[in-house]
């Protein structure tokens, strides 16, 4: 039985899939049960970015090892990267304890009102077992809390929207620091389109909590199902040690090894598509683990939803262009349609691309 108090009611909804997938013979997957290797991410040592020093030559290596990274693997690890431990504990503490209030409460969420709409739980419109993720979210649209907390003086510095607050800045700092050497190394110098199509204002956050799988065979049902991130890109923050995470590299999945020390940075949908596909959004996803709790948070670095997103290189184009509005009206209707995002496909000038699983 889930604790009522605060778990989502998971078995509940699972048992309900569960049936109605052995009904529709849409099971397991056998060929889902082979073992997964793990891997470790590049790491990348953003110390020479920050250093004011002349030291040229660690700083283009950085910056190239940055662009290797995105181009071969789409996720990354970084570490010296400038956020202090600090932010980042405090921003763990807050977000633990808000998941430990009554599901009601987060369902509700009248208490917070930059909360209101923003949890989730499990998947409302998975139609089978293998769309269904075992994890409850809060996706903050940070236009509700940029700028509320830490430009007073007053009021407790101990709150979640303080903390979160605190740590979207640095992010945000880190995440333009990234996009815009990804777009130098792609012959963009000096780009000004990130500073002026991204704000702290138009980003998001989503504090994710995995409670643990109780069940046989956890390793095929999902934490959060596969999919890719529809934005420019993500900073990561995985405090715990709980493995989970996996990414397709080279077809196959592979389980990212833990690194204490580092953030996860990876590619988003947005960024593969204003590259041209130089960069690459890579599909990942999060399996359960049977003992233990896992906690994530992830900050998207997205743009207006007027902005345009189009090819910046000189090659033809290989997705035709469109508005960040469209693409998530785009994500949303998939999701409604077939229980999951298919995402960039959609957008391919020359549709080769077919669905074969859903
Ligand atoms: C059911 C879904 C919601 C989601 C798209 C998906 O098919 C699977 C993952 C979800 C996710 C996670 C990262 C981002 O928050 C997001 C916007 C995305 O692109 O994939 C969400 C999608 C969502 O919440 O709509
Ligand atoms: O929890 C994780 O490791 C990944 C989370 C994620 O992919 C997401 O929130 O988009
Ligand atoms: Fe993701």
């Amino acid at each position: 039985m889930d604790s009522a108090s605060t778990n989502p009611p998971f078995h509940k909804a699972f048992k309900t899939l569960m049936e109605k997938t052995q009904r529709e013979r849409e099971g397991f997957d056998e060929t889902e049960l082979v073992e997964i290797e793990e891997c470790e991410l590049p790491v990348i040592d953003l110390s020479p970015l920050f250093e004011e020093n002349d030291d040229e030559v660690a700083r283009e290596e950085c910056k190239s090892e940055i662009a290797r990274a995105s181009k071969e693997w789409g996720f990354f690890h970084v570490v010296k990267h400038g956020i202090s431990s600090e932010v980042l504990n405090g921003l763990r503490i807050e977000q633990e304890k808000v998941f430990k209030l009554p599901f009601d409460v987060k369902k509700n969420n009248n208490d917070f009102n930059f909360f209101a709409g923003s949890y989730r739980w499990g998947s409302p419109t998975a139609t089978n077992i293998k769309q269904f993720s075992w994890s409850e979210a809060f996706h903050i649209p940070l236009a509700d809390i940029m700028g509320s907390t830490t430009s007073t003086t007053t009021g407790p510095n101990n709150t979640l929207t303080y903390r979160i607050e605190q740590f979207a800045w640095d992010a945000y700092n880190l995440a333009q620091t990234l996009a815009d050497i990804l777009a130098e190394k792609i012959g963009e110098q000096n780009s000004k389109f990130f500073r002026e199509n991204c704000l702290p204002t138009t980003c998001y956050l989503r504090m994710n909590r995995y409670p643990p799988f109780p069940m046989a065979s956890p390793s095929q049902v999902h934490g959060l199902i596969p999919h890719t991130d529809s934005c420019f890109l993500t900073i990561l923050l995985l405090q715990d040690q709980v493995r989970g995470l996996q990414l397709v590299k080279d077809g196959k999945w592979i389980a990212v090894k833990p690194n204490p020390h580092a953030l996860t940075i990876n590619i988003g949908d947005l960024f593969q598509a204003w590259s041209n596909g130089v960069y690459k959004s890579v599909e990942h996803r999060v399996v359960t683990n049977p003992e233990f709790e896992r906690f994530s948070t992830a900050y998207f670095f997205c743009p207006f939803n007027e902005t345009v997103i189009e090819n910046c290189s000189k090659q033809p184009s290989v997705y035709r262009r469109f508005s960040y509005q469209e693409y998530r009206q785009q994500v949303r209707d998939d999701v409604q349609k077939f229980g999951t995002k298919i995402g960039l496909p959609n957008f391919l000038l020359h549709n080769t691309w077919c669905r074969t699983s859903g």
